[in-house]
């Protein structure tokens, strides 16, 4: 399978993506997909037909029908926690019952929609003025990343998000907050977080400092309730989740509370709608049709088969800015693995790096490496038709105009002859004229996809999530990895653990290497110091 995907790409690297639109003029319209009201576009890049159905094959190979199924049905396909992966009954509004372990599991999913309506109603008819959502990694990114998108639709308290163990995060969010009319929401799936937890005691601490009653102040948001009511927490105050939503696609339930409480419960039932259309595409499309299946496939096109390490996510929304931090999380948190479910070395690399930043700064930024670094990135745009401010469309259509130039100029890139009547033009002669001309050359050629959607409502942003998550999913399968745990944060826990009493000078750097005492006796000679 990789071999014939890696002889297609010796001819496929040959050839430029410009000239399969000159040889094809129905390219644009059968190298993309609409799928939910959204277009995704991958006919910038060098897939033909023959390439697509050798990528096409691997999940076939990988069995990916028979996984989904798995997955939608509540099999334990999370098989090294030997849990179930349902994110996906979050969502399941109008469907019907998911058994796990012979038991439905919705009539409890409804119950606790129910209960956080009720909550996400009280608050925003209360005094609180602003809620502090405490959690960090999959308690934190969705609901951070959500708020910032849909600010048009935020009419109730404000929201903070605060995640680091930094003291700095907690101290800043805190300060010209008031005590009175703060509530605070302990988001934490396990509910031993170290990072959530300090910042919890923190907030606590901040409320009995100013002299305010804890008593109602706090929510918790997590899987292991015994622990929220050792620490305080009541029962009616704390909305509990399965074992079987992972971290990283835990907004759809108690963990997306304060997004709840900003937008409201419908505007979050909109949210879980969308996300719950995209299950729907998932489940019934045609691979070559199906919008998540074909945006893993065109990733693996490009990182497992070409071999571009990196993958940029580039919203043209300037909303969307937390949206690149989500999706590290949540690709490489879930793909980037090096051994496959039943333990044996990957035979092509993991999942690859994602970063990325708003568009249009980062074409003042970033973009110069992109159109001329010796390295190929693959870029994935995202754009709305429409923007929310109907005064300033003119900004809007600046946007998407920055969005689509960016793509085409990564295709067609400048030739040296264009370079050089450039310089000519500007009166530029012989040798300088050609050094010159050099520097202003793009190679082109550079691959790209856009995603384009209607505008940034609940509803699309649910879409666009869940497209994510089933594009993860895929591309896990097709590797064979469990996309569902996460040992490899592990190690650097228990050092910090370890490490936390040398810090503090209560246990000595012995036994460490040369580094770590080293780096240990530079804090040691200045944490002290006034
Ligand atoms: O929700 P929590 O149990 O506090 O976990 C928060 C985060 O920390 C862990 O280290 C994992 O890497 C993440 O997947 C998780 O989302």
């Amino acid at each position: 399978m990789w071999d014939d995907l890696h002889a297609l790409a010796k001819t496929a690297e040959r050839r430029r993506i410009e000239d399969l639109f000159a040889e094809n003029d129905k390219r644009a319209g059968e190298f993309s997909l609409t799928a939910a009201g959204l277009l995704f576009d991958y006919s910038k890049t060098q897939i033909d037909e023959q390439i697509r159905a050798a990528l096409i094959a691997l999940t076939d190979a990988a069995g990916l029908d028979a996984r989904r199924t798995a997955m939608f049905t509540g099999a334990a396909i999370n098989e090294t926690e030997g849990r179930a992966v349902l994110h996906t009954a979050l969502r399941n509004l109008d469907g019907g019952a998911v058994h796990v372990d012979g038991e439905d599991v919705m009539p409890e999913v409804l119950e606790t929609l129910d209960r956080m309506e009720a909550l996400a109603r009280e608050v925003r008819g209360s005094d609180v003025t602003d809620v502090v959502n405490i959690g960090i990694g999959g308690s934190d990114l969705g609901p951070a990343m959500a708020y910032t998108a849909l600010a048009p639709y935020c009419d109730g308290p404000r929201c903070h998000f605060v995640s680091n163990v930094d003291g700095a995060d907690i101290a800043d969010t805190l300060r010209g907050l008031d005590p009175e009319t703060t509530l605070f929401i302990v988001a934490s799936k396990t509910f031993t977080t170290i990072e959530t937890m300090t910042n919890a005691r923190t907030a606590r601490a901040w409320l009995m400092d100013k002299g305010v009653s804890t008593d109602g102040r706090f929510v918790a948001l997590s899987s292991n309730k015994a622990a929220a009511g050792e620490w305080g927490i009541p029962e009616s105050r704390t909305f509990g989740f399965a074992d079987w939503v992972g971290g990283r696609y835990s907004m759809w339930g108690p963990i997306g509370l304060s997004l709840m409480i900003a937008i409201g419960p419908e505007g979050f039932r909109a949210f879980l709608r969308g996300g719950q259309e995209m299950d729907r595409h998932f489940e019934t499309a045609l691979p070559h049709q199906n919008m998540p299946v074909l945006l893993a496939l065109v990733g693996m096109w490009h990182n497992q088969v070409l071999g571009h390490a990196t993958r940029a996510v580039l919203p043209y929304d300037n909303r969307l800015a937390r949206l690149p931090a989500y999706l590290q999380q949540l690709e490489m948190e879930s793909n980037g693995k090096r051994v496959s479910m039943d333990g044996a070395d990957l035979s092509v690399n993991s999942g690859p790096v994602v970063w990325g930043e708003p568009g249009t700064n980062g074409q003042h930024a970033f973009y110069q490496l992109i159109h001329q670094g010796t390295r190929i990135v693959p870029c994935e745009f995202m754009v709305a038709a429409k923007g929310h401010e109907p005064d300033l469309r003119h900004h809007h259509d600046l946007l998407v105009a920055n969005c689509l130039a960016q793509s085409e100029a990564l295709m067609r890139g400048r030739s040296l002859d264009e370079a050089r009547a450039i310089m000519a033009d500007k009166g530029a002669e012989g040798d300088e004229l050609e050094r010159q001309a050099r520097h202003r050359v793009f190679p082109g050629n550079r691959p790209s996809t856009t995603l384009i959607y209607p505008q940034l409502t609940p509803e699309i942003l649910g879409k666009i999530v869940a497209l994510y998550e089933h594009r993860v999913f895929v591309e896990g399968v097709i590797l064979g990895i469990n996309s569902f745990d996460q040992w490899g944060v592990e190690l650097g826990k228990e050092l910090a653990s370890s490490l936390g009493p040398v810090v503090t000078g209560e246990a000595s750097a012995e036994g460490k290497d040369g580094s770590t005492r080293q780096l240990v006796e530079f804090v040691h000679l200045h944490r002290d110091r006034d």
